[in-house]
């Protein structure tokens, strides 16, 4: 069996931080594969260890830390040409030592908003996504009862920490939506919150929001519709979708169902298996959709998510 065919190899790396709270990035040597990307200290695990041995083992050799693991971050199962990897992302709780590059690699210390501008390899374009980006993408519901009961539960959600939403009213009439996306992008500007709308790239220029493409429009696109700084997502359910939205140059992506879902009855669910295998031939940011709530966001992040999108489990 080929190595792009045959089970992944599993990689593990640090999110080390500094007192100010900015991030080390490794410079991969030339000479090996994806040589000169930035990438977050760590290496391959050997059999039989644990992902924490390994990472601490890693750490050690490569820049004379040790180190005590913390959470996990993100796992992200990426195919490349040659091979297929799963990235296990942890956070570095706390280290030990001078860091310094033991292999000849270059260092540095990047703060958290920098990040994106490192070229790096495609599994670290979710893992940077994880780690500056929501865990939770909101979906609004209908207002099935009266304007100001709407813009509460929003405000409520808000103030619980939502701070990304997709505005979607499938039905409502043009002039009634209109208002409330209107006090809506308001309510969500206050809070500092990402605010996308479904489907409407003329409203969504006019409010300067961003939008978020059903995959029928995704299809029928093939160029970004919104410059850099406004944001563009889009619903997927096939790799093929992945692709265009990233050809297009999607912000993130949405993916499912995972799970059934009483809103889209008689979709066949994916399950955690089918959504790690369509998300590691892309490198974007995708949020797991169907059936999902709070408690999913770790498992969503062990299979290479940035988090979940819901309507009910995140509104109010
Ligand atoms: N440590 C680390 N590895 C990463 C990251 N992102 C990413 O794609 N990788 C890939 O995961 C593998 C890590 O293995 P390694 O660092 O021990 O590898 P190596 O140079 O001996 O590997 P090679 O045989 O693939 O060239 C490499 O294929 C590397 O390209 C990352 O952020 N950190």
């Amino acid at each position: 069996m080929s190595e792009v065919a045959g089970p992944p190899v599993e990689v593990v790396a640090g999110v080390i931080r500094d007192k100010t709270g900015r991030i080390l990035l490794a410079r991969r040597t030339e000479g090996r594969d994806l040589a000169g990307l930035w990438e977050f200290p760590g290496g391959k695990r050997e059999p039989g260890e644990t992902p924490e041995a390994a990472l601490a083992r890693e750490l050690h050799e490569e820049l004379g830390i040790t180190v005590d693991c913390g959470a996990p971050l993100i796992a992200v199962p990426q195919r490349y040409p040659h091979k297929r990897l799963r990235l296990d992302v942890r956070q570095i709780a706390a280290w030990r030592g001078t860091v310094k590059g033991h292999e000849g690699q270059a260092l540095v210390w990047a703060p958290p908003h920098t990040l994106a501008t490192y070229a790096m390899p495609p599994a670290d374009i979710p893992v940077v996504a994880a780690l500056l980006q929501p865990d939770r993408y909101l979906v609004t519901p209908a207002p099935n009862g009266s304007d100001a009961a709407w813009l509460e539960w929003l405000e409520a959600a808000l103030v619980k920490g939502v701070r990304r939403v997709q505005l979607r009213a499938p039905h409502c009439p043009p002039a009634r939506w209109a208002r409330l996306v209107e006090a809506a992008v308001d309510a969500c500007r206050r809070h500092g919150a990402d605010v996308l709308i479904n489907g409407d790239l003329a409203l969504a220029r006019a409010m300067d929001a961003g939008v978020h493409l059903r995959a029928e429009q995704l299809a029928e696109l093939d160029a970004r519709p919104f410059p850099k700084d406004q944001r563009v997502a889009a619903s997927c359910h096939t790799l093929a979708d992945l692709q265009r939205a990233q050809a297009i140059g999607c912000d993130f992506a949405v993916l499912g169902p995972v799970a059934d879902t009483p809103t889209h009855p008689g979709e066949t669910p994916i399950g955690w298996d089918g959504f790690a295998r369509l998300r590691e031939d892309v490198a974007l940011p995708i949020y797991a959709i169907g059936g999902m709530t709070v408690d999913d966001i770790a498992i969503a992040r062990a299979n290479g998510a940035q988090g979940i999108a819901a309507i009910r489990a995140l509104w109010g």
